[in-house]
């Protein structure tokens, strides 16, 4: 099973919570923790019906710390220098992107052959999908420090950069989208999208991700609950 087999079953539930939340507590701010990620994330903005800076969801932050990973195993480092940024969709195409990605401010291409990143690349992309392997269901751990560094960003208003899933309103060319973009996160909640300048490569893979989304958000629209 996929990430994007769950949506007719968390479609339902992410549409009633989000309802709910938003009429008990109508100024929260909501972070998504459900698959398939982009799409629940962009159900539950149509849900809410508040800006879309209140509404997001966490999976880059979780997609990174697995890519740190891997790199910092590859080098025998620590994982604490290295800096690295992710774009695109929770799922199979999503995009690390080496061009942002350093360990100790050195750029990884320097340390790391391309085919050897471009595996470590591959393993991010189905990291979810090892870990159900290994375990027999999903994550938790990783997801649940992923959504608690979120909420400190918001609740202590730290206006960190983290790569998080937000709607884009023609950031990156796209709009009507939830995305994995790198965004500043305060106690507005998404206070910022950086819209970064990619080279022609990036945007074929993150547009190939944005396809991927689309594709599903088609399942959703087609299910005619908002
Ligand atoms: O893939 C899963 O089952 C859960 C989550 O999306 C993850 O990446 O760990």
């Amino acid at each position: 099973m996929s990430r994007d087999d769950l949506i007719s079953t968390n479609a339902k539930i992410v549409k009633e919570v989000t309802e709910n939340v938003i009429k008990y507590s109508p100024e929260a701010k909501i972070i998504v923790v459900s698959n398939p990620l982009d799409v629940m994330t962009y159900a539950a903005f149509l849900a809410a019906k508040v800006p879309s800076n209140r509404v997001f969801g966490m999976a880059g932050i979780l997609d990174t710390a697995r890519y740190k990973a891997f790199i910092a195993s590859e080098l025998n480092v620590s994982p604490i220098g290295i800096e690295a940024l992710l774009l695109g969709g929770h799922g199979d195409t999503m995009v690390p992107l080496p061009n942002y990605t350093s360990v100790s401010g050195i750029p990884v291409r320097q340390l790391i052959p391309e085919d050897r990143l471009q595996e470590i690349i591959k393993r991010t992309q189905n990291g979810g999908g090892e870990i159900v392997a290994l375990q027999g269901t999903s994550a938790w751990y990783a997801p649940g420090t992923a959504a608690a560094q979120m909420v400190e960003a918001i609740v202590r208003d730290t206006k960190s950069v983290y790569p998080v899933c937000a709607m884009l309103n023609g950031e990156y060319g796209m709009k009507d989208i939830a995305l994995g973009v790198p965004v500043v996160l305060g106690k507005n909640g998404i206070e910022k999208i950086i819209d970064l300048k990619l080279t022609e490569e990036e945007k074929v893979l993150l547009e190939t991700s944005a396809k991927a989304v689309k594709n599903v958000m088609n399942v959703l629209d087609d299910m005619k609950m908002f």
